[in-house]
């Protein structure tokens, strides 16, 4: 194997991260820290530090138009505000409702007991229940700190559930979340009522989807979670700045791999990255590379040429198109099917259910990224902001049903997450050849900010240990009970 070259013994020099999305940033980090300060990190990215997180401007404030919440238990992402010493936005109370395209089936009472007793009248203990499995789920989601603590890693998405949840957490792969919750003796009014819009408004799809995107769906709409002060994509900026990486603006195009004597006799392999910048088209020589992007159809488009086995541009299955509309203006009650006066409807999140006539996944009241002093969010008969999410960009003529009078739109056409749909196919491997690594893999389980920062870590881990050749702690067993007590 290349790892095994002797002049590999000590640490690489140049290391190559493609894409500055919270992925790429938080895999310089962790280079930075498995590597030390002798390594040349270059994170390439052509477009805005962020990716998929990203804001725009309305009027004089930046709203978030991709990834916008964090679980209160995303312990990354909570780790790398405090490193970077930025903070949480202010919370701004929420209140959801849900929307069968006719009229509100649900609206969230301002008093916590009203909701409770109103949710065990229609569904009995089911709404417990559910938060019960999904923090079940959590629980043994978050071994995975533990094992990163102690430097573990994973060559495949599929041996990282299986260390964090055994058989368990591959069988939610081989499932659909409706075929799990039936399973787990829900009712089917139960999931088309109360699971379906939140899969819809958290990845624009069904309960059809895997059980484990499922669950972290569901967790999504958990209690207590929270952004970034001034917006969630000075995680990455920030990031980029503390691993002390150089950011190169440009598209990579093509790697492959490239022989070189050494002086002290045998030759070493490295890397050639090949890009597009500004200036024209450039190449440079890496020891390790970092894909952080995902390798499909429309999201990126980098060539391997010359790979045994092949390397392919693009990996089996498809992205799933979420636009966001972002829209300043007022929202047409009559649209909801509610005669409430505008001026005392203050619900923020309207959810959708699974049907034929809502051509909408979701309609959020949105706060700018930095909350000021003394703010309110305002009632719906005031001008604001308002985000819609469809699988289709919104016609003029939808945009006339849901807004009486707007004065500002903007769309984003977003490749958001994988289309969960067809279960598990084997994710694609964390490992593509000796010292080149794809953290994105990891979106097939699920996608959102802290699992590109957990997939980060992995990778870091990965590349170090393999460089090093410290096979102890790669793809290990029972690391839980193995590791039980010791922290
Ligand atoms: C609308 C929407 C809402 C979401 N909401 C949430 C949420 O609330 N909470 C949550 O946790 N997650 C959410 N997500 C998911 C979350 O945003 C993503 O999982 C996460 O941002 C992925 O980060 P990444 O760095 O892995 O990928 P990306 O952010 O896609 O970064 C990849 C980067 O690579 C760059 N790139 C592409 N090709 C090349 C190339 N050839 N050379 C160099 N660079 C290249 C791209 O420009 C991009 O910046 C949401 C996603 C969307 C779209
Ligand atoms: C990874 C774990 C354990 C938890 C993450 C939970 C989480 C925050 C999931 C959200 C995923 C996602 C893709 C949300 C998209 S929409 C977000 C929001 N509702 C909005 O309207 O913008």
């Amino acid at each position: 194997s290349l790892a095994s070259a002797p002049e590999l013994q000590n640490q690489p020099k140049k290391i190559a991260v493609v894409g500055g999305g919270i992925g790429g940033t938080a895999a310089a980090y962790y280079l930075r820290q498995e590597f030390g300060t002798g390594v040349t990190i270059d994170v390439f990215e052509p477009g805005t530090v962020g990716g998929r997180l990203a804001t725009v401007k309305i009027g004089d404030q930046e709203y978030e138009t991709g990834g916008s919440v964090i679980h209160p238990l995303n312990l990354h992402m909570k780790h790398f505000i405090e490193k970077i010493g930025i903070h949480q936005r202010k919370d701004v109370p929420s209140k959801m409702a849900i929307f069968d395209g006719k009229e509100l089936t649900f609206e969230q009472s301002d008093w916590f007991i009203i909701n409770f007793f109103r949710m065990l009248w229609r569904y009995g203990l089911s709404f417990l229940r559910m938060q019960m499995w999904v923090e079940s789920v959590l629980d043994k989601f978050m071994r995975i700190y533990q094992y990163q603590q102690y430097g573990y890693s994973f060559s495949t998405v599929e041996r990282l559930l299986h260390a964090m949840g055994g058989d368990g957490f591959l069988h939610l792969m081989n499932q659909t979340l409706e075929e799990t919750m039936l399973g787990e003796g829900f009712s089917q009014i139960f999931l088309n009522d109360i699971v379906a819009p939140i899969t819809r408004v958290n990845y624009g799809q069904s309960v059809r989807l895997n059980a484990f995107v499922g669950a972290v769906s569901l967790a999504g709409a958990d209690p207590g979670l929270w952004a970034v002060d001034g917006g969630n994509k000075r995680v990455c900026s920030g990031l980029l700045y503390h691993s002390k990486s150089d950011l190169i603006s440009a598209r990579v195009t093509s790697i492959s791999v490239k022989l070189r004597p050494s002086k002290t006799g045998p030759t070493t392999t490295f890397y050639e990255v090949n890009y597009i910048e500004e200036s024209g088209a450039s190449h440079a020589l890496y020891d390790v590379v970092v894909i952080a992007t995902p390798l499909h159809q429309g999201k990126s488009d980098i060539a391997f040429p010359g790979f045994t086995p092949p390397i392919p541009s693009h990996f089996p299955g498809r992205y799933h198109q979420t636009v966001s509309t972002l829209v300043h203006g007022k929202v047409n009650m009559s649209y909801l099917g509610s005669a409430e006066p505008a001026s005392k409807f203050t619900v923020s999140d309207i959810l959708t259910t699974d049907s034929k006539g809502c051509a909408i996944n979701s309609l959020s009241s949105v706060d700018p990224v930095h909350i000021p002093q003394g703010y309110k969010r305002p009632p719906a008969s005031e001008d604001k902001v308002w985000k819609v999410f469809s699988p289709q960009p919104l016609s003029q003529e939808q945009l006339r049903d849901i807004f009486i009078s707007w004065d500002s739109v903007s769309e984003t056409r977003w490749l958001a997450y994988p289309s969960y749909r067809s279960l598990h196919r084997k994710a694609p491997p964390f490992i593509l050849h000796d010292r080149m690594y794809y953290l994105n893999a990891v979106e097939w389980a699920a996608s959102a900010m802290e699992m590109s920062a957990i997939a980060a870590r992995n990778v870091a881990l990965l590349a170090h240990h393999r460089w090093h050749q410290e096979a102890g702690k790669i793809d290990q067993e029972d690391l839980h009970a193995r590791l039980r007590g010791e922290l």
